[in-house]
């Protein structure tokens, strides 16, 4: 069982936690999440710093709507116990962590977060968790990964230690990434999660990212994990439905309504049957609307 919620993570941007003016002015960019870092954008040498400003981080500043994530250091490290420690004390919404490669590592991060959860008396459950897969034993371990615990709200692929494990590295058309890509979806959805795509770390390269993020949306990924702010629009702009998109997706709400009201679930509109998953996918288009400021809470076409 996971902690499957409605929220909207398209973006979920990379903060290094050992940069004071990034983690100051994470929030003005409107990342759906914002993922501040522990791991590997941070040196042995300030692991401890980072630790402490990315505490003062979540404890002062206000980054409104965002859902706060911060990737701690591996279970296998120093860091590991400490880092959980002060993101469960500091109120995190949710913890990843890194190169998981079985449901019995985010067992052993879920009795951590228990414990710390006690200590500060925090209600216990509250801190979800998430899982990166960066190697092979991940990727086949991915279905076990995603439901190992009702704190799960996600799992993503992590292609730059992932390729590394695979003696590969990352190519333009990413073929190397294609099976990765649909365990790693495939187990989500199967768990009832969300599912990352990995970074894309060239930042000169706008239509190289472009092509990726309207790949992953195709494929059904809930959103990406990035790295610089400059990604945010550009995979809000793929993921924002069109306007005729908007339109079905109004007509299928409108005509079940009406149905409904009749008595019926399933009906024909304009020669197409409408049934549960159409609805469905009609209210995810709405939902995707509303948050590219398309059209406002009641539906209206907002004017450009
Ligand atoms: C890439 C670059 C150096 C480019 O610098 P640039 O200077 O060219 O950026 P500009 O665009 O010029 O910045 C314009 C303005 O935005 C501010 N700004 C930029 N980036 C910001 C940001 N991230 N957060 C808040 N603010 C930001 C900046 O301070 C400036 O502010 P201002 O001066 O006020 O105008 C920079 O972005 C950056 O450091 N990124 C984070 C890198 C990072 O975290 N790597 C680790 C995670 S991956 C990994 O570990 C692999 C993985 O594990 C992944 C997995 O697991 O998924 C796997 O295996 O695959
Ligand atoms: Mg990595």
């Amino acid at each position: 069982m996971a902690a499957a919620d409605e929220r909207l993570r398209r973006t979920m941007m990379f903060v290094p936690g050992n940069n004071p003016a990034m983690l100051k002015d994470a929030g003005i960019y409107g990342a759906d999440s914002i993922m501040f870092d522990l791991e590997d954008a941070v040196s042995l040498s300030e692991k401890d710093a980072a630790r402490i400003l990315v505490f003062n981080a979540l404890t002062t500043q206000d980054y409104g709507d965002a859902e706060l994530v911060v990737r701690v250091n591996g279970l296998d490290t120093p860091f590991f116990k400490n880092d959980v420690y002060a993101m469960v004390k500091a109120g995190v919404d949710v913890i990843r962590l890194p190169k998981t490669e079985s449901a019995e590592m985010m067992r052993q991060l879920e009795s951590v977060i228990e414990e710390a959860e006690k200590k500060f008396s925090i209600e216990v459950g509250t801190t979800h968790m998430m899982a990166a897969i960066e190697s092979a034993k991940g990727v086949l371990n991915a279905p076990e990964i995603a439901a190992a615990s009702d704190r799960m709200i996600g799992i993503a692929l992590s292609a730059e230690d992932y390729t590394t494990d695979m003696k590969t590295h990352r190519y333009p058309d990413g073929a190397e990434l294609e099976f990765a890509r649909n365990m790693v979806l495939h187990a989500a959805r199967a768990a009832g999660i969300a599912a990352f795509d990995t970074v894309f770390t060239n930042m000169n390269d706008t239509e190289g990212f472009i092509s990726e993020t309207q790949y992953i949306h195709q494929l059904g990924f809930d959103g990406k994990s990035l790295v610089n702010p400059r990604q945010i629009p550009l995979v809000n702009q793929v993921y924002a439905p069109s306007e005729s998109e908007i339109e079905k997706a109004e007509d299928v709400i409108n005509a079940i309504e009406e149905a409904k009201a009749k008595g019926s679930g399933v009906i024909s509109l304009n020669g197409q049957m409408v049934d549960r998953p159409v609805v469905l996918r009609a209210q995810r288009v709405m939902k995707l609307a509303k948050a590219s400021h398309l059209i406002d809470q009641e539906g209206n076409y907002i004017e450009k």
